[in-house]
């Protein structure tokens, strides 16, 4: 096994409401097995700690240090029972165990000829909608932006990241955006949990005013969260107090919110991911795939997840790897029609760009060049 960072800029800076990301550091894990086959997953984070306990940093040295002895000479194949093993002998560490899950179902693939969407048990539809997100932090700028990705038919849903401002500046500027892009475009919002609840009462209702449809974790508290569903015509969709299965339960049982935001490596991973939409099934949630603004690597594993969703009535937001300069793969992702395509190939059906893998790895420097003898 092999873990490598990988620092790449972002198109602009990216601002939420607790960091403003000017560049993303992806961790890539490789796992090779004993028949040859490689695969590869991807473990990424937003704003090093800001966001959440796992760094890429963290997650390098807990997979080289504590992965890796677990999974030396594991049967491959067997991917749910070695993941079961190092859910035994690590706890947390939801980050890393999606992203050495990926790897080892991309093997999988590699190895049987099958896309990990079938190894998921199947998937339900070949393209995903794809959300874009406007944070320049500035609306002008936000407007043209969102124009310019209808023109090109790559987003028709924005989500605005909002939350750094007081509650009136912020419905302001949601408002001036939608007023800007009519009924061309859905408009969404994510809070990041900034708001208490009383801002909350102010802003959910200053956002149905303003036309825009759905609140990303208004509030901090799953109790509040629940508390604001329902009260506003609006949705309020839960991100950050979803932490994997049991928080899905949690919150299905106090019917704690009208959407879940499903990402995969805050759920633990691609099967955990699939656990919790199925909570939200029964419990009547409905869908969302979310990004920790992954690289292609970690997008297209998300991708093969939410693929298999059996409902996803809200899309996808799998942009991560359009807010980054410099491409990693041999062959972009497709973003075409509004849509990602989930590939066919097998495994994750990407390849990386090992040149420019070479060229932006962090520690490129102490990386030797063979020299003949
Ligand atoms: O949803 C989040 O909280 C994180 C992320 C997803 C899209 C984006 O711009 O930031
Ligand atoms: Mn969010």
């Amino acid at each position: 096994m092999e873990t490598l960072l990988v620092d790449l800029p972002t198109i602009r800076p990216h601002k939420l409401s607790m960091a403003t990301m000017n560049g993303q550091t992806l961790m890539l894990v490789r796992v090779r097995c004993s028949d040859g086959t490689v695969g590869i997953g991807e473990g990424t984070t937003i704003g090093g700690l800001a966001y959440g306990a796992e760094s890429p940093e963290g997650m390098k040295l807990a997979i080289d240090t504590y992965f890796v002895p677990q999974m030396l000479g594991a049967n491959a194949n067997r991917v749910p029972a070695l993941m079961a093993r190092l859910s035994q002998a690590i706890r947390d560490n939801r980050f890393a165990k999606c992203a050495v899950e990926t790897a080892l179902f991309d093997a999988l693939g590699q190895r049987t000829g099958l896309p990990v969407s079938e190894l998921l048990g199947g998937r339900l539809r070949d393209r995903l909608p794809v959300a874009w997100t406007l944070a320049s932090g500035d609306t002008g700028r936000d407007i043209e932006e969102a124009q310019r990705m209808l023109e090109m038919r790559r987003h028709q849903i924005f989500k605005l990241k909002i939350g750094r401002k007081a509650v009136r500046d912020d419905v302001a500027h949601v408002a001036a955006i939608k007023k800007a892009l009519g009924d061309l475009a859905s408009v969404r919002v994510d809070v990041n949990m900034a708001w208490s609840e009383l801002e909350a009462h102010h802003g959910l209702a200053g956002l149905v005013d303003a036309g825009c449809e759905l609140a990303e974790q208004p509030v901090a508290s799953a109790d509040v969260l629940a508390r604001l569903k329902g009260r506003y015509a609006i949705a309020i969709m839960a991100d950050e107090s979803l932490t994997g299965p049991a928080s899905a339960l949690a919150l299905a049982r106090v019917a704690g919110a009208d959407v879940f935001a499903i990402k995969t490596e805050q759920s633990g991973g691609l099967q955990a991911a699939q656990q919790v939409a199925a909570i939200a099934d029964a419990a009547g949630i409905e869908l969302y795939g979310g990004t920790m603004l992954e690289g292609g690597v970690g997008t297209i594993a998300s991708a093969h997840a939410f693929s298999t969703f059996r409902e996803l009535q809200w899309g996808t937001e799998l942009f991560g790897s359009l807010l980054l300069t410099e491409e990693i793969l041999a062959t972009p992702l497709e973003y075409k029609d509004f849509h990602l395509t989930v590939p066919t190939a097998p495994g994750l059906g990407i390849t990386l760009d090992e040149d420019r893998v070479r060229h932006f790895r962090r520690d490129r420097s102490c990386v030797s060049v063979p020299v003949a003898a």
